[in-house]
């Protein structure tokens, strides 16, 4: 476990701005991003949405926005399926890029449920991944931030890693960050990056954003990245922003502030073997003394 067989990658953050109610213009404004991240040079290999780009982030809306999502494994025009689904295989195949496609909210036919789901396309537009967001944000700080998704959302039940040529990713999204078993055990499984399509908001977001990533990549030597959307005046909800990418020092290597923008990191494999020599943490566990939460991952 303490050496990662992998490729160094360029990865591009994109904090969507100018998201409204309207779907189509949502897609609109993701497409166009995705095209500009795409043409920038060095071209990213690896390309992030925000958590819930698509519709309004609100427990309120989540229904009425949210799609069908196919199974994994399904190829551009096979299915019947979402809107958003059908535009982000398009970004993904035009541009020629792996696409973390934020999340959008899901609604799955059998059950009626509605998941907050990330979809993660190759660059044939071949869906490879889903994950539904495991941990769902239901938080009270009294006249500063209340928020309850389980009031329309159902928490995933998997943990979600993929395959790509340059190595293997792990995902989570926003609030499952607390939770360090998921970074923990993707890195256990030999990823080299956790990352969370996101939307802290203004009270959380300063308190805990940047010390929680850095806190996942310290831990599992492991770089991390959460995409947020930009901050929008007019929202109900008030995005933190500040979409960033941590290494497995806990150096931040690249930070948004809440505006529009794209951002860019490279990810340097050779860095995360030096980490893991340098600071043996991952082959010094002693799991005499302590159980392994892991360990049936392995
Ligand atoms: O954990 C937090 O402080 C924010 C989480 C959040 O906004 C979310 O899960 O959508």
């Amino acid at each position: 476990m303490a050496s990662i067989s992998a490729k160094p990658f360029r990865l591009a953050l994109l904090q969507l701005g100018s998201l409204t109610s309207s779907k189509a213009s949502n897609i609109a404004v993701a497409k166009q991003a995705v095209l500009e991240a795409a043409r920038s040079s060095p071209k990213p290999h690896l390309v992030v949405l925000p958590e819930i780009w698509n519709s309004p982030y609100a427990v309120t809306a989540f229904r009425e926005y949210s799609e069908r999502v196919p199974h994994v494994g399904s190829k551009y025009d096979e299915v019947d399926e979402g809107e958003t689904v059908s535009a982000m295989r398009e970004m993904a195949r035009d541009n020629d890029i792996w696409l973390i496609g934020g999340s959008i909210p899901q609604k799955d036919d059998r059950t009626d449920e509605i998941f907050n789901t990330c979809t993660v396309y190759d660059p044939s537009g071949t869906l490879v991944a889903i994950h539904q967001k495991v941990h769902l944000f239901d938080i009270d700080i009294p006249g500063r931030q209340t928020f309850k998704e389980s009031d329309t959302l159902t928490g995933g039940k998997s943990l979600t890693t993929f395959d790509t040529p340059f190595g293997k990713i792990g995902l989570g999204i926003c609030y499952d960050i607390r939770f360090p078993e998921m970074a923990t055990i993707a890195a256990r499984q030999g990823c080299v990056a956790m990352i969370y399509p996101a939307a802290f908001n203004t009270t959380t977001g300063p308190m805990h954003w940047s010390l929680l990533q850095r806190a996942r990549a310290v831990d599992n030597q492991i770089y991390v990245a959460m995409c947020s959307p930009a901050r929008h005046p007019e929202a109900s909800y008030q995005a933190y922003g500040h979409s960033l990418v941590v290494n497995p020092l806990g150096d931040i290597l690249v930070e948004a502030s809440h505006e529009p923008t794209t951002i860019y990191a490279d990810i340097d494999i050779d860095l995360l073997n030096t980490t893991r020599r340098n600071l043996p943490i991952t082959v010094q566990r002693r799991f005499d003394v302590y159980p392994d939460i892991a360990e049936k991952f392995l």
